[in-house]
């Protein structure tokens, strides 16, 4: 028996690889349909990040595949029911990069109310502009959290060092564990109408597919700024357009869109956005963290043991 063959199918830290010594790896292009397809004919266990679909199809290509370990939180890109009926493993790494995702969410919050894109590119081209980018503090004001899970919580307690008013939405999570986070549990409406900032930390699910939509954002204050680290989706995005083109809110700040890559979004050509290429989980340390509990749970999963992470349960091959 030849050694167990391994796909690595999108970008993993070289820590993460160097576990891998021992298998036959093979790298693939795995937001190429084909590519991918082909790379997964023979093979044991497939890792990937967020740019890979792992889909029924990709599944159909894979008969000797055991386990998908996903180097990141979110698993959108990943067809879990279908994996389970092929008897294929699933895993992430639940925590590797939520505290990264926290902190570029309170940067997005400051980026956007401090102007600093647009300021930065002002004076790039000559203009020393002060007045057009006066902000607005931080204390006193009140923060809607979307989603009050790893990400949503951590997020909380930094800004509530900052003096904000927390309030958030998230009917799965009960009162105590708000009030732990220094955040006051509300509905999505009031959650709305009170915010001058609402981040969003969903998964993107059936459930949460448009969730902040046209008559959501027609509740928010003028004064309002969005912010979206989660998945692109949550936030409707043709309504997000409208309400900055009609300045009903202040503005966004994005790490996340429908469509990735995202160069040709028509959000882009608003002032009032910043915007990032996905680059929430983009850390050193998150990204070591991520490949070394994806490849874990891949060495876990060849070898027959538990593997922490999974989020399905499968009979043993
Ligand atoms: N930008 C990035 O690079 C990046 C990195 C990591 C995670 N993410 C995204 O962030 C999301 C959140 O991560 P997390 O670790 O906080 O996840 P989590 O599972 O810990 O928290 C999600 C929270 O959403 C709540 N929720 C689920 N459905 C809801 C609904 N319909 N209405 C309101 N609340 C609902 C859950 O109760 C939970 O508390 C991930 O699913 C992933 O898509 C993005
Ligand atoms: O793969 C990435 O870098 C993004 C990961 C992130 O979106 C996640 O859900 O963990």
């Amino acid at each position: 028996m030849g050694k167990p063959k391994v796909v690595v199918a999108d970008p993993l830290a070289e820590s993460a690889l160097a576990g891998l010594g021992d298998y036959d790896v093979r790298h693939c292009a795995g937001k190429d349909p084909e590519a991918l397809h082909a790379a997964l004919r023979d093979a044991d266990a497939l890792l990937i990040r967020s740019g890979t679909r792992v889909d029924r199809e990709a599944l159909a290509a894979a008969p000797e595949l055991r386990i998908v370990a996903r180097a990141g939180v979110g698993l959108d890109n990943v067809d879990v029911a279908a994996a389970t009926e092929a008897g294929v493993i699933v895993a992430n790494a639940p925590l590797s990069n939520v505290l990264s995702v926290a902190e570029l969410t309170v940067g997005l919050v400051i980026a956007s109310v401090r102007h600093i894109v647009p300021a930065n590119t002002a004076l790039r081209n000559g203009r020393w502009e002060r007045a057009a980018f006066t902000g607005t503090e931080l204390a006193g004001s009140t923060v809607g959290i979307v989603g009050l899970g790893h990400v949503g919580t951590l997020v909380a307690e930094r800004l509530a060092a900052f003096d904000m008013r927390i309030v958030a939405y998230d009917p799965y999570v009960p009162q105590a564990r708000a009030a732990a986070a220094g955040a006051q549990l509300v509905g999505l409406d009031e959650l709305m109408a009170r915010s001058e900032f609402v981040t969003v930390h969903l998964p993107r699910t059936p459930e949460t597919l448009g969730l902040i939509g046209e008559r959501e954002l027609r509740l928010a204050r003028p004064t309002m700024r969005l912010i979206n680290t989660a998945r692109g989706g949550i936030v409707d995005e043709s309504a997000l357009e409208t309400a900055l083109k009609e300045q009903r809110i202040a503005g966004a700040a994005l790490d996340v869109f429908e469509v990735e890559p995202a160069v040709d979004s028509p959000l882009l050509a608003y002032d009032t956005v910043v915007a990032t290429p996905h680059l929430g989980a983009s850390t050193a340390q998150a990204q070591d963290r991520a490949g070394l509990e994806a490849v874990a749970a891949v060495r876990a999963a060849l070898s027959g043991e538990p593997v922490a992470g999974a989020v399905n349960r499968v009979p043993a091959r």
